[in-house]
């Protein structure tokens, strides 16, 4: 579905993605993890090309990337960061209607889809009309992902997703939507700094440390078998939370 080769990016000589290679199957939930600054983010916004690589090649479907217009692109991938990432003047119903516009689907398609993912995602009929502002930062959170998903793109980006919300709703949120079976379909690249997270939801992790993949493989692939100390280290640093 996905597949990265040889790909890099530096800014100012330094050398943020370094030769990376990788791929995920379709329907996958990859996890990209590993320290700050390891390059993750950078990595995943090469995949939706808002930055764009030096070196290597991203294929999606068996298309390169940069064959695309950017925008068209984007329409195919969702992409959900950090609060939901979501615009402070947009309504829920706007948000979540922004791509399906762009599509040019009508509105009686829009509103339907709408309601249905309002549905599934648990978020009251009556937050349609509200701003981020006047939602929690719960709520704000499906309202991204309920954007992310509204045309049922084959893929879908996160970028640290429930890094703004407390331990408790962090988890019960992220049970919640990786329970759905519409996320579980869709190929998802998933970029967490959290251990736990990506255990609990990656089928397989790649760790990332100073811009290289040190290892990619199955939670207990990395966990019974790690390629070496700093792997070993990086999982051990909570070992409770991860055997529990
Ligand atoms: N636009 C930019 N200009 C200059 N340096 C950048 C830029 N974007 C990222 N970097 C640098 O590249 C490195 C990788 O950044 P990146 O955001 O990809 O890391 P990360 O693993 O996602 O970290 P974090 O978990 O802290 O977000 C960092 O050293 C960062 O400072």
């Amino acid at each position: 579905m996905i597949n990265i080769q040889h790909l890099s990016k530096q800014f100012g000589g330094f050398k943020a993605v370094d030769d990376l290679s990788l791929s995920v199957d379709a329907g996958e939930t990859l996890v990209l993890l590993g320290t700050s600054g390891c390059g993750k983010t950078t990595t995943l916004r090469m995949l939706n090309r808002l930055v764009e690589p030096d070196g290597g090649t991203i294929h999606i479907d068996g298309i390169d990337v940069r064959e695309q217009p950017a925008p068209e692109l984007r329409r195919r991938i969702g992409y959900v960061i950090q609060d939901g990432g979501l615009f402070p003047h947009y309504t829920v119903a706007e948000a979540i209607a922004t791509v399906p516009r762009l599509l040019n689907w009508t509105p009686d398609i829009i509103d339907q889809r709408t309601r249905e993912l309002l549905d599934k995602l648990q978020l009251p009929v009556g937050s349609l009309n509200r701003y981020p502002s006047e939602l929690s930062g719960g709520q704000r959170q499906r309202v991204g992902l309920a954007r992310a998903l509204a045309v049922r793109p084959p893929v879908v980006l996160m970028d640290e997703p429930f890094g703004a919300l407390d331990p408790f709703t962090r988890r019960h949120v992220r049970r919640e939507l990786f329970g759905l079976t519409e996320l579980s379909e869709t190929t998802v690249v998933l970029v967490t700094h959290d251990v736990s997270e990506a255990i609990e939801l990656a089928d397989r992790i790649a760790l990332m440390d100073k811009g290289r993949l040190v290892q990619i493989g199955t939670p207990d692939e990395l966990l019974q078998r790690p390629a070496n100390d700093f792997v070993r280290d990086f999982l051990d640093d909570k070992p409770h939370r991860l055997r529990g």
